[in-house]
C-alpha cells in the first residue's frame, strides 16, 4: 500500500515515550531518521543523545518544528500542553496534523489553542513501541479526516497494535495499558527478588523469569484462551501453584492491581481537569 507518512514528524517532548515510539518507527522503516526532528523544553545533551544513537534531527527552535512537519507529536507532560501550546499553538496550519500523547488532556483542550482546521489525535501508547508491541488507543478530535487517521494509524501500527476506542474512554485505556508495563514490570521485579530469595543466581532467577513471563504472554495470544482456564492447567490440586496462589489472595493481590488501574485512571481524569498545575502535586 501507498505510504501516507511522506513529510517529516516533529517531536515536542523528547523523554521516554518520545525516544520508544521514534526507535519503534525507526525499526519498522515507517520514517526515516532525516524525516525526524525532535525538540525539548531546554535539556541539549538529551537532544544530542538522540541524533547521536538514532541519527534524527533536532531542534532548538519548537516553532521550527511546527512549521515544518507533516506531523507534530505533543510528547510532553499534561502540565506542559498550556505553555507549550501558548508559545507554538498559533504556528499550526490547517490540514496539520497534531498527535497528542499527553495523558488526560483532551482533543477540545487542544484545539481552543489551535487554528480551525489543524486535525487533532490522541493516543496512548505505551513503553513497548519500541520493540514494536505497543497496545495503543486512539481517537479523534473533530477536525480529523479518515485521512488522517490512516496516517496516524500508518505510524502507530508500525509500533505495535492499535485500537480505536470513544475518547470518553482514554483515561481507562492510560491507567491499563498506558501504565500497564509499569505493573508488569513491577511485578518481574518482585519475581526475580524472590527467585534469588529461594536460592538461585540473580542471572537464573532474571533469566526464568523472563522466559516465564514470555511463554505466558506467548500461550494467552495464541492459544486465545480465557488466563483463569490456563491458569487451572497450571495448578496441581494440593501444589506448589495452588499453595502459592493462596497466599496471593490472602495478600489481596488482584483487588491491590484492580485499584492501581482505577487510581490510575482517575489521575488521568485528574491532570486533564488541571492540566496547567496538576501534576505538581506528584512532583515532576
Ligand atoms: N512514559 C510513558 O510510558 C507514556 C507517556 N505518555 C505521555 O507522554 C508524555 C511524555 O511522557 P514522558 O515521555 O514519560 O515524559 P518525560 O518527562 O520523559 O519527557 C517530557 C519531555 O517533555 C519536554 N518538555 C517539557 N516542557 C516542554 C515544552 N514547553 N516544550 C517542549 N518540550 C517540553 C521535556 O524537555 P526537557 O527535558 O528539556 O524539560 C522532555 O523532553 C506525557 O504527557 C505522558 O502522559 C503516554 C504514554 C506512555
Ligand atoms: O505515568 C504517566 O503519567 C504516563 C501516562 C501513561 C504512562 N505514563
Amino acid at each position: 500500500m501507498e505510504r501516507m507518512l511522506t513529510g517529516n514528524v516533529g517531536f515536542l517532548g523528547a523523554g521516554a515515550i518520545a525516544e520508544a515510539l521514534i526507535r519503534g518507527m525507526l525499526n519498522a522503516g515507517v520514517v526515516q531518521p532525516e524525516q525526524v526532528l525532535v525538540s525539548n523544553r531546554s535539556d541539549r545533551e538529551r537532544l544530542a543523545d538522540l541524533n547521536r544513537r538514532y541519527g534524527v534531527r533536532t531542534a532548538g527552535s519548537k516553532g521550527y518544528v511546527v512549521d515544518v512537519c507533516q506531523v507534530v507529536v505533543l510528547a510532553c507532560k499534561p502540565k506542559d500542553v498550556a505553555g507549550l501550546l501558548a508559545e507554538v499553538g498559533g504556528r499550526f496550519r490547517p490540514g496539520q496534523i497534531v498527535l497528542s500523547l499527553a495523558a488526560g488532556i483532551a482533543t477540545s483542550f487542544i484545539e481552543e489553542r489551535v487554528a480551525d482546521g489543524v486535525m487533532v489525535v490522541r493516543a496512548m501508547p505505551n513503553t513497548s513501541c519500541q520493540v514494536g508491541e505497543s497496545a495503543t488507543a486512539v481517537c479523534l478530535g473533530r477536525a480529523a479526516t479518515p485521512e488522517a487517521m490512516r496516517l496516524v494509524t500508518e505510524m502507530l501500527a508500525s509500533v505495535g497494535q492499535v485500537y480505536t476506542v470513544p475518547e470518553e474512554q482514554m483515561d481507562a485505556v492510560t491507567g491499563l495499558s498506558g501504565s500497564g508495563p509499569a505493573y508488569v514490570y513491577y511485578i518481574v521485579e518482585a519475581m526475580i527478588e524472590a527467585g534469588e530469595a529461594v536460592g538461585l543466581a540473580p542471572e537464573v532467577a532474571r533469566a526464568l523469569t523472563l522466559q516465564t513471563l514470555k511463554g505466558a504472554a506467548l500461550t494467552l495470544a495464541t492459544t486465545g484462551a480465557d488466563p483463569a482456564v490456563l491458569r487451572e492447567q497450571v495448578t496441581s490440586p494440593g501444589g506448589t501453584t495452588a499453595a502459592g496462589l493462596q497466599v496471593l489472595r490472602e495478600a489481596g493481590f488482584a483487588q491491590a492491581l484492580i485499584s492501581a488501574i482505577v487510581r490510575a485512571t482517575e489521575r488521568s481524569r485528574e491532570l486533564g481537569r488541571m492540566p496547567a498545575q496538576a501534576a505538581t502535586e506528584v512532583g515532576d
